[in-house]
């Protein structure tokens, strides 16, 4: 059992990770503002230029949607640049004059901002022709005037918002578990599923459930079984794990259905907005009565009738917040010269601002009474785990708390829904991409090397060609502890976080070495495999393509349906002989080792970041990027449909080069490794850039990151790279070109 002090050192510990990890996303953020003038914010995606304000209207919550779009004008088009706002970041709205070239040359937003004192908001819709900033204008510090000046810019600012409430969630974790009183001088004990998360007693023994009838009788297999009854069974924790296509949607919809049935009310929360989408777009055939909280625009459109927002304008109580809806918008209109009389001025102006003041406050609770109702009337609420933490969910709890997609999501985020429950189930793969985390990002150097002429490609024929028959040769089981340094959290490896199967420090409380150690692992870790079950037939890939992933990473346990296990890009038209040599290999390698292909460096160090649009250090391979079209141009010759094709490479420099390549053939997607976990396509192809001569890998040694690339391809995976350079990267990365050269159709790329 855990000591108080252990417990307290754990706390500490997870404080001052997440503060170290929101500087890093401050320092980010204000570095780019403080350094860039806003052009050059506008080309790297954080701002948008050159807009004026199309319409004010009040939205859920009684904040201030401000809609924005570019004038006429001033402008050709009016389509943004690209750009990286999404609904739910934090923005700021800043006067175009003050940071406009006419003012300062050298102004910054940041500096700008100062003088003008910016309005921040929330983005809360953006199309490619409009942005809808949400700004809560009875926030101290925010003119309830508004008073946006004509001519605007609006700028990304770093989002502190799930900070706070994950620092929040600590807070009240520690006073739990510390026996410490809250605001209300009470102390709360911990319930049962918080003792067992935090090592003050054991898993209690499954709970005799009888014989389930299950909803999908047909359509489960019996790990998913399994699954389904560990997570009813488990008295406080289940974990799901869920390798690549293997139905871990598919289950916890199966799940839900159960709990739904059993009349337990359940808390469905998802990593990301989509991870919670991808589960209510299951779940709403089913009839369930369940709700979508969480901001509107960021829900796919077809879900909508499941959102808060909408459900509470279709209930019957309505009425009563529309009314005050429109005086406030009447007013406000008035206030801004809109109606037919003077814009008021003086005594007359501040009074309207009064009264508007009061019908906010009076909108705030009558929406709240509405929101009441019509989240009780839910049996199922599904929210991502940071907007469990919103005003809509405040005191509510539930029986159980299902959080999809966890070995994603930070551990301290994960209990901001907990803590409103006393029964947990994670679902996840700790083998794919673990949460982003920017403070332990590492910086390494490139290797800048004079770029290699590129030479014209020569596809020469493998010396053994395999055959298509033959079963793939399961590679060998990956000595992890040889290649993998410990995190100094004992029980966790560096490159994975994943816990060391072997090692279950049962009961024990460990706090993690970094943000990357989920609480997925460290439940793993600490109870060991009774609490999990993981769903082991695969329905996604052809058997060659799952062989790799399964022998070094899943024990030799995932296994092939039937119904895919064989599947060939040939299957379109198998009469067509001259395409057998393009489309018949599920795994086709062009090894450019001793090509001298070398890789270029795009400027500094920027490896494998999507998130902005700024692409400075990131690695390229032009030679690379002349196989991959030529391989992209047969595979669509032969009549793959281009949206059935993606090209993933670990790298943005080399997603810009391809895509400029590849532009003749429209609807192929092209991407990081970070756009594309959970789906998949027909051909993928992986360009895996690093070549040189010092054998540095980079990204590549990151296993999760490489797992998710071999796994998206269901009939084909070709894989483009220097083997001489990546198999010195690691033990596995070394596993994996032998492995290649033994079972793909390898093919050498060089002279004629
Ligand atoms: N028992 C089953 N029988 C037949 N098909 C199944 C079964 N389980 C899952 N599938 C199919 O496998 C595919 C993947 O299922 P699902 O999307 O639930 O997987 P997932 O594990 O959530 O995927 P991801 O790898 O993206 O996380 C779906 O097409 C689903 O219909």
């Amino acid at each position: 059992m855990a000591t108080p002090e252990q417990l307290e050192a754990f706390f500490d510990r997870q404080r001052q990770l997440l503060a170290q990890e929101r500087q890093a996303e401050i320092d980010q953020t204000s570095l780019l503002l403080s350094n860039c003038s806003a052009k050059l914010l506008e080309k790297k995606g954080l701002a948008l230029l050159g807009l004026g304000v199309v319409n004010v209207n009040i939205g859920l919550g009684g904040k201030s949607l401000v809609e924005l779009e570019r004038p006429s004008a001033h402008h050709s088009s009016p389509l943004f640049p690209p750009h990286t706002f999404r609904p739910g970041d934090l923005a700021r709205i800043d006067d175009a004059s003050t940071t406009s070239k006419k003012a300062s040359k050298s102004k910054t937003p940041a500096a700008a901002s100062k003088e003008n004192f910016g309005v921040e908001g929330v983005v809360y819709k953006v199309s490619n022709s409009r942005i809808i900033i949400a700004v809560d204008a009875s926030r101290p510090g925010t003119n309830e005037d508004l008073d946006i000046p004509e001519h605007c810019i609006v700028v990304k600012l770093a989002n502190t918002v799930t900070y706070d409430r994950m620092d929040q969630a600590v807070e009240r974790m520690s006073k739990i578990m510390l026996g410490i009183a809250g605001p209300s001088g009470n102390t709360q004990a911990p319930n049962a599923l918080q003792r067992v998360l935090f090592g003050q007693s054991s898993p209690s023994r499954p709970d005799d459930i009888g014989t389930i009838q299950f909803f999908n009788s047909e359509g489960l297999n019996e790990s998913q079984k399994r699954a389904v009854k560990l997570a009813l069974a488990a008295p406080e924790i289940a974990l799901i794990h869920g390798p690549p296509g293997t139905g871990k949607t598919h289950t916890l919809v199966e799940v839900i259905l159960q709990l739904v049935a059993r009349n337990k009310s359940c808390l469905v929360c998802g990593a990301s907005n989509l991870a919670v989408d991808n589960l209510l777009e299951r779940l709403v055939p089913h009839k369930i009565p369940l709700i979508r909280v969480g901001h509107p625009a960021r829900v796919l459109n077809d879900l909508h009738d499941a959102t808060l927002d909408s459900q509470a304008e279709r209930s019957d109580q309505a009425q009563l917040v529309n009314d005050i809806k429109k005086e406030i918008n009447d007013l406000m209109n008035t206030l801004s010269g809109g109606g037919k009389g003077k814009k008021p001025r003086g005594a007359e102006r501040k009074k309207m601002y009064d009264e508007v003041k009061e019908l906010r406050k009076e909108y705030r609770k009558r929406e709240g009474t509405i929101v009441s109702r019509v989240v009780d009337g839910a049996k199922i609420v599904l929210a991502t785990c940071h907007g469990a933490g919103g005003r809509q969910l405040f005191n509510r709890a539930f029986d159980v708390v299902i959080v999809d997609e966890a070995a994603q999501a930070l551990e301290a985020v994960c209990w901001i829904p907990i803590l409103k429950a006393s029964k947990l189930i994670l679902a996840g793969d700790p083998l794919q991409l673990p949460p982003t985390v920017l403070s332990t990002k590492e910086k390494k150097s490139g290797t800048v090397k004079a770029q290699a002429p590129a030479k014209t490609m020569a596809r020469a024929k493998a010396t053994k060609p395999k055959s298509q028959k033959a079963e793939p040769e399961p590679a060998k089981e990956v000595d992890e502890s040889s290649e993998d340094e410990r995190t100094g959290a004992e029980g966790y490896m560096q490159d994975t976080g994943r816990p060391k199967t072997s090692i279950t420090k049962f009961g024990l409380l460990i706090p993690p070495k970094s943000l990357e150690v989920t609480l997925f692992d460290r439940m793993e870790v600490m109870w060991g495999p009774e609490i999990k079950q993981m769903l082991d037939v695969q329905y996604r890939m052809n058997t060659r393509i799952c062989a790799f992933p399964s022998a070094t990473l899943y024990s030799s346990k995932l296994t092939s349906d039937p119904s895919v296990a064989n599947r060939l890009l040939t299957d379109r038209d198998p009469t067509n002989d001259a395409a057998q040599d393009t489309l018949g290999h599920p795994i086709v390698f062009f090894d450019t080792a001793g090509c001298e292909f070398f890789e270029r460096v795009d400027g500094g160090d920027n490896e494998g970041k999507s998130t902005t649009l700024n692409d400075e250090g990131s690695k390229c391979n032009v030679n690379e990027v002349e196989i991959v079209k030529q391989w992209v141009n047969d595979l669509v010759n032969y009549g793959i449909p281009p949206q059935e094709i993606a090209i993933i490479t670990p790298y943005q420099a080399q997603v810009s080069l391809l895509s400029a390549a590849l532009t003749s053939i429209p609807g192929l997607e092209i991407g990081t490794v970070d756009g594309v976990q959970g789906r998949e396509k027909d051909a993928v192809v992986i360009s895996l850039v690093r070549s040189n001569d010092k054998r540095e890998v980079g990204f590549l040694k990151e296993k999760r990151r490489l797992n998710v690339a071999m796994t998206r391809a269901r009939k084909q995976l070709c894989i483009v790279g220097d083997s001489s350079t990546i198999r010195h990267g690691s033990l596995y990365l070394k596993k994996w070109m032998e492995w290649l050269e033994e079972n793909a159709d390898v093919r050498f790329v060089g002279d004629n």
